[in-house]
């Protein structure tokens, strides 16, 4: 029986850093008659299980609820390329430089020894899921990236666009991220990498970036030449690299909010007129978002601003293509998605969240503009939101805590944030807890993990496809792609995008328990529990 297999999935003895040979297995089938492998995919037969509640009364009444589901997995790993909008940025250089890195298994002298490459940081590659237990039920973990057969960021083409037309290695250099013998080891390589100019709509973006603009293309707003050119680009850059498949994944600077204007992007067809027509409250996110749409590839917005208006995201459940975002969750917001949700669930009443960063980076410089840093205020603040409204033991209907973000521009500390947060919360009978935080987050070592992720979970969601096995469809159509609003990627990401009226969650470990599960089920596994009964009833 075929095991389960990345493109670079071990199932042999290995050496870890210390040199010592581990054996033990990092990939596994699954034997159920739930599952069938074939060479071209795996099917599953998965019974979801929830509980459906109503009021009866003054109580609820709770009816467990089953729902069989058939999923259908394509196993065949495409060629697959990153299109990275801001590709010249902090962030672009430096995943660009770190799959490099990884992929010629560089290491490199540092002052504290020698640094060999990896992708610490992403929950893909850097993490493992509970399998399952051994015949001594001792839990038996395998390599996230195992679970599914997903596409190795080693095996990532990388292009994209940017409106400074500075080349890679020298990008690199001014955005002053990553040791300088790494560097030297990619340098010949990222030289060769110029990104695709871009379009620049001034008003959307600080008036500081203005300096940068020196490879964009003709017009200062929004048209219907900009949304071809983008298209044509990527599919140039499918065909020139031979690839089966691209991702493209905003990394660009922050922009202002879109104002929601009826008739100009609440509906899809009014945002296509807007477009044609040059309405200047089109952002050039949402061209992109909307070029990518129609030409049928993936867009993730890894940045806070509202990308996906009304009318984008109609446009992408039209289209069946696949959007997702809202800004990389990193450091200081992944923190206190995990944080609040520790403290409320344990019944603290968090009172007030005073969340300050400064950061000298060209991120920080662009939102030392009002407008830009009001995108990510509104990203910043709403983190806590579901696990407040959660608890109403702990909070009234529309009691929450205080919450401030601030943000500063302080050059003289670069990429490496400095995130100070004061947690102060209410304990038994008049008690208080207050939890400071000082946490310095070198930024894009941070996101640059989680673009990989996105892309590559991304990626792996376009081979992915279900049917309710009571719907009496046939055994070989009907199949269905997920909602093209991808919320699985929300742990990744500070404002999770979901599809239109459902809800959404913040809190990291149910983020993480989602795409675990989801995953599992793909492979016809229930949700890890946690019970353990096996260690509890003897
Ligand atoms: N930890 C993190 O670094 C982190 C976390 C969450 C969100 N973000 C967001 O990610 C984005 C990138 O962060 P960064 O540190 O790389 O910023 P950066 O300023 O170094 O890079 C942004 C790049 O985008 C380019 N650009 C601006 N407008 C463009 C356009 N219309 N088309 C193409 N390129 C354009 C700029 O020239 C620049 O090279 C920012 O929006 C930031 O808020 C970063
Ligand atoms: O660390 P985190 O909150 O996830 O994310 C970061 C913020 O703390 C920081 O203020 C901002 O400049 C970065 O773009 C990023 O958004």
């Amino acid at each position: 029986m075929p095991s389960i297999n990345g493109t670079n999935g071990t199932n042999g003895a290995h050496a870890n850093g210390d040199g010592h040979i581990n054996t033990t297995p990092k990939t596994f089938v699954v034997n159920s008659p739930n599952v069938v492998y074939t060479d071209e995919e795996i099917r599953s037969k998965y019974t979801y299980r929830t509980t459906l509640c109503t009021v009866e009364g003054d109580s609820y009444v709770a009816v467990p609820k089953e729902t069989v589901y058939d999923f259908k997995v394509d196993r065949k790993v495409p060629k697959t390329g990153m299109m990275l909008v801001g590709w010249g940025g902090n962030n672009g250089t430096t995943v660009t430089a770190g799959i490099l890195a990884n992929k010629h298994k560089y290491s490199w002298a540092t002052k504290e020894g020698t640094q060999e490459a990896n992708y610490y940081g992403s929950v893909i590659m850097g993490s493992t899921i509970k399998l399952g237990i051994d015949a001594k039920g001792k839990d038996v973990n395998v390599p996230f990236h195992n679970v599914l057969p997903m596409v190795h960021p080693n095996d990532l083409v990388i292009g994209g666009w940017d409106i400074s037309g500075m080349p890679l290695d020298q990008a690199m250099d001014r955005a002053k991220v990553l040791q300088p013998t790494m560097k030297e080891l990619v340098r010949e390589e990222m030289s060769k990498m110029v990104p695709l100019p871009s379009i620049y709509y001034p008003d959307f973006i600080a008036a500081n970036q203005e300096n940068r603009a020196d490879n964009i293309l003709p017009g200062s707003k929004a048209s219907m030449e900009h949304v071809e050119k983008i298209r044509k680009d990527i599919r140039d850059f499918k065909a020139a690299n031979g690839l089966d498949k691209v991702i493209v994944l905003w990394t660009a600077n922050t922009e202002r909010y879109a104002e929601l204007i009826e008739g100009v992007n609440d509906t899809a067809d009014n945002l296509l007129k807007s477009i044609e027509a040059g309405h200047e409250e089109v952002s050039p996110s949402t061209v992109f978002s909307v070029a990518c749409i129609l030409e049928g590839t993936p867009f993730i917005n890894g940045s806070p601003q509202n990308t996906f208006v009304p009318g984008a995201i109609q446009l992408a459940e039209r289209h069946g293509a696949f959007i997702g975002g809202d800004d990389f969750k990193s450091g200081q917001t992944k923190m206190k998605s995990a944080l609040t949700d520790f403290l409320i669930n344990a019944g603290i009443k968090l009172t007030s969240i005073a969340s300050y960063n400064h950061l000298g980076n060209n991120d920080g410089y662009n939102l030392s503009s009002q407008k830009q840093f009001r995108s990510k205020e509104i990203s910043k603040s709403n983190v806590v939101d579901d696990m407040v409204a959660a608890n109403t033991v702990l909070y009234k209907e529309g009691e929450h805590p205080d919450h401030t973000v601030v943000i500063k521009y302080m050059p003289a500390v670069g990429d490496d944030k400095r995130a100070l947060d004061e947690y102060y919360a209410e304990i038994f009978c008049g008690g208080h807890q207050t939890i400071s935080l000082f946490n310095v987050c070198e930024d894009s070592l941070l996101a640059s993990p989680l673009i990989i992720d996105l892309v590559v979970i991304t990626e792996m969601m376009t081979r992915i496809q279900w049917k309710a096995s009571e719907s009496g469809a046939s055994e070989t159509e009907d199949f269905k792609k997920f909602h093209s609003v991808l919320s699985v990627l929300s742990y990744m990401l500070k404002a999770p995008l979901t599809p239109p009226g459902t809800p959404v969650v913040n809190a990291l470990a149910k983020q993480r328990a989602a795409l675990t599960n989801i995953f599992r089920a793909c492979v016809g596994l229930e949700p890890e529990s946690d019970m353990t009964l096996e260690h509890k009833l003897f």
